[in-house]
């Protein structure tokens, strides 16, 4: 693919963030957009191999089209129409999801014919690139599955799956730190330990056990998607005694684990030590599932494991994040939507010397 690793344009893009940050000198400021603009820009760069202007109108159509989506899923009459498709002739948010979807695949279509043109076998740039050169290869392959349909559907889904839930696991790392300073205090004071001024490389994690271990417990406790993604079964199914035929919808919960008492001491509170052993060494857990498990686990768990520490160690090696004036106290308690994110809020970035 491109010229640049992943791990690169995550820490390109990281910078860019920084910068944003500093812009607001320790004022008070809200992180959404912010943050969902950096994660896009970095689906960006491996779909389509260059990265937008934070400004770019059609990078703000795009962000604002996956935004209105993901907040549109969880409404009432879209959970109704998943169950029961035939309501889909009535007016409603389903529809607008719809309309949002076909809008999105209209750009998509147009970068994909303006790769096209500009394709080059021996230089490929980004993901549309690698997917169009496998095209032609199999040109001839009436069961190919690297057709326009499918580059359509990969592209909407990297964004769909990829933006909203890594930003919105930073903000809760972000909210958390400002909740509990003195775990800030010790993250950082690893950061100086091993890294100093050095710029933070995924490898890191594993000389970083106390960061590591907020990270996942941050995971853990925001528990972001915790009815992970619908499904049904494929086939009929017999699973620990219970028969289950084909067509049946599934939901996996995955705070049965993310909170299982057996497996976490205080699984209702912010503990990183579910993660240490007694020695401070990172503890492995198996209940441990954000991004579920099996077959259909998250496609994109290691790119996301990377842009959380990446980001993480690279914010808190730079700013110590504090309360705005006035406030006292941080709600940890979840907006409602299709996943769990951080009530609105503002934080205060302020610059470590
Ligand atoms: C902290 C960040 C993330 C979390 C917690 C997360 C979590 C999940 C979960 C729980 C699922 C459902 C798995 C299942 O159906 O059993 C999922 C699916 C998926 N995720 Fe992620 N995800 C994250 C980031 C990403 C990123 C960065 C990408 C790619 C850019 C991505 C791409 C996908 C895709 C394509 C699927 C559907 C996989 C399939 O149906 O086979 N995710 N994710």
């Amino acid at each position: 693919m491109g010229k640049s690793t992943i791990e690169d344009k995550i820490i390109e893009e990281c910078d860019c963030l920084i910068q944003r940050f500093e812009s607001y000198k320790g004022q008070q400021f809200d992180n959404i957009m912010i943050m969902n603009a950096s994660v896009a820009n970095i689906i960006v760069a491996i779909v389509f191999g260059h990265r937008f202007n934070y400004n770019d109108p059609i990078f703000l159509r795009l962000m604002s089209l996956i935004n209105e989506s993901l907040r549109l899923l969880a409404a009432p009459i879209v959970l109704l129409y998943n169950a029961f498709p035939f309501i889909g002739f009535l007016p409603g948010a389903h529809r607008r999801v719809m309309e949002n979807v076909k809008e999105m695949d209209a750009f998509i279509t147009e970068s994909f014919v303006e790769h096209l043109e500009k394709l080059n076998a021996n230089d490929q740039r980004s993901l549309i690139d690698t997917f169009l050169v496998r095209q032609k290869e199999e040109k001839s392959n009436p069961d190919t599955y690297f057709h326009d349909k499918n580059l359509k559907c990969v592209v909407r889904n990297l964004f769909t799956a990829g933006m909203e839930t890594t930003s919105t696991s930073l903000r809760w790392g972000m909210l958390l730190m400002m909740k509990y300073p003195d775990i800030q205090r010790k993250v950082q004071e690893e950061i100086e330990r091993v890294l100093g001024s050095a710029q933070a490389r995924y490898e890191h994690r594993m000389r970083m056990p106390y960061t590591n271990a907020v990270i996942h417990e941050i995971q853990r406790f925001a528990n972001i998607l915790p009815m992970s993604i619908p499904h049904e079964t494929a086939t009929d199914v017999t699973f620990k005694g219970y028969f289950i035929p084909k067509g049946t919808a599934i939901t996996v919960l995955l705070s049965s684990v993310l909170q299982d008492e057996a497996h976490f001491e205080k699984p209702n509170e912010f503990y990183p030590q579910h993660f240490l052993d007694s020695e401070g060494k990172f503890l492995k857990k198996e209940a441990f599932m954000p991004f579920s498990a099996g077959r259909r686990i998250c496609a994109g768990e290691t790119l996301a494991r990377m842009e959380l520490f990446i980001f993480f160690t690279s914010l808190l090696q730079k700013f110590t994040f504090r309360l705005p004036p006035g406030v006292t106290d941080v709600d940890v308690t979840p907006a409602e939507g299709f996943t769990l994110m951080p009530n609105p809020h503002m934080i205060c970035a302020v610059a470590r010397s």
